[in-house]
């Protein structure tokens, strides 16, 4: 059988983690055929290793038919890209989900993609659940929200950071507001709660607080969608962003399984 064509946008942390995926064999089905990165030294070595080819942009990727491509970048490259790899027949898996936000161009993306017959996957990054998310906000009308807690370090250099934060022995809220705010202030942060929100009730429906926690290392994304009579709560701890890049390897693995998780 023909394997179906990957290719990657980003060659930081998770599309590394995605590129090694595949090279160590958990994707035996796909063949990876090219990288998008910024920084062409460090794009040439990760493709160099990984025996694809390095491309400079999207056209270049897009010119070897990829069946499927991930994006590991930057909410921007789903702005710039996303309707250019669904109108020419490639299905995108989303990290950045924060650029879908806006609901302008979450629309133009669907409507884009119905015309090519081609989809996107919502990636479920540092988070999960969606399944069940979407199935109790689909019983009533629901209300939903994300709970986040974060070292203060991992706050730095935001609009949320203050110095006191850093010496304080309480944990302290920094941010109670939808999802679209969240994102507004903390661009490549919060595509956890933006990914929560459209899973549930919308971003501008869905309650983010994020708390800082002294001396906390990793995150804490404790999600929540109830209606009277059903409740469901989810909550992920991981010390590093790793897992958003394994959840694009869940996806890849989902697509061509006979079972569907
Ligand atoms: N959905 C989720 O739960 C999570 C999503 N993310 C998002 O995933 C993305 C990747 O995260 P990391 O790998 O940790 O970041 P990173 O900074 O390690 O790597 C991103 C790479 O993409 C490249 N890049 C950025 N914009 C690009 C563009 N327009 N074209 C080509 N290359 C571009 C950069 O040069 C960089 O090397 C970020 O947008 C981040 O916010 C990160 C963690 C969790
Ligand atoms: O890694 C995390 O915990 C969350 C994150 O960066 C994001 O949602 O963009």
């Amino acid at each position: 059988m023909n394997k179906l064509r990957l290719g990657i946008i980003g060659n930081g942390y998770l599309g590394e983690i995605i590129a090694g995926a595949w090279r160590d064999g958990l994707l035996p089905e796909y063949e990876l055929v090219g990288i998008v990165g910024r920084t062409k030294e460090k794009t040439d070595a990760l493709t160099k290793e990984m025996g694809c080819s390095s491309c400079a942009g999207i056209d270049d990727l897009l010119e070897l038919k990829p069946d499927y491509i991930a994006e590991a970048a930057s909410g921007d490259s789903v702005r710039d890209m996303a309707e250019k790899i669904l109108a020419n027949g490639c299905n995108l898996i989303v990290l950045s989900i924060g650029a879908f936000a806006d609901k302008e161009f979450y629309e133009k993306v669907k409507a884009t993609a119905v015309k090519h017959n081609t989809k996107v996957y919502i990636a479920s990054g540092a988070v999960g659940g969606f399944d069940v998310l979407r199935t109790v906000s689909l019983m009533g009308e629901a209300t939903a929200g994300i709970e986040t807690r974060k070292g203060p370090e991992s706050l730095m250099y935001t609009p949320l950071f203050e110095e006191h934060l850093m010496t304080d022995e309480e944990s302290t809220m920094v941010f109670d507001g939808n999802a679209i705010e969240a994102i507004g202030l903390l661009p490549t942060k919060v595509n956890v709660a933006v990914a929560s929100s459209l899973a549930t009730v919308g971003p501008d429906k869905t309650r983010v607080n994020i708390h800082s926690v002294p001396g906390m290392i990793g995150d804490d994304h404790k999600i929540t969608a109830e209606i009277e009579g059903v409740k469901a709560v989810v909550d992920i701890y991981s010390s590093t962003s790793a897992i958003a890049g394994w959840s694009v390897v869940a996806v890849l693995q989902n697509i061509v399984s006979p079972i569907v998780f």
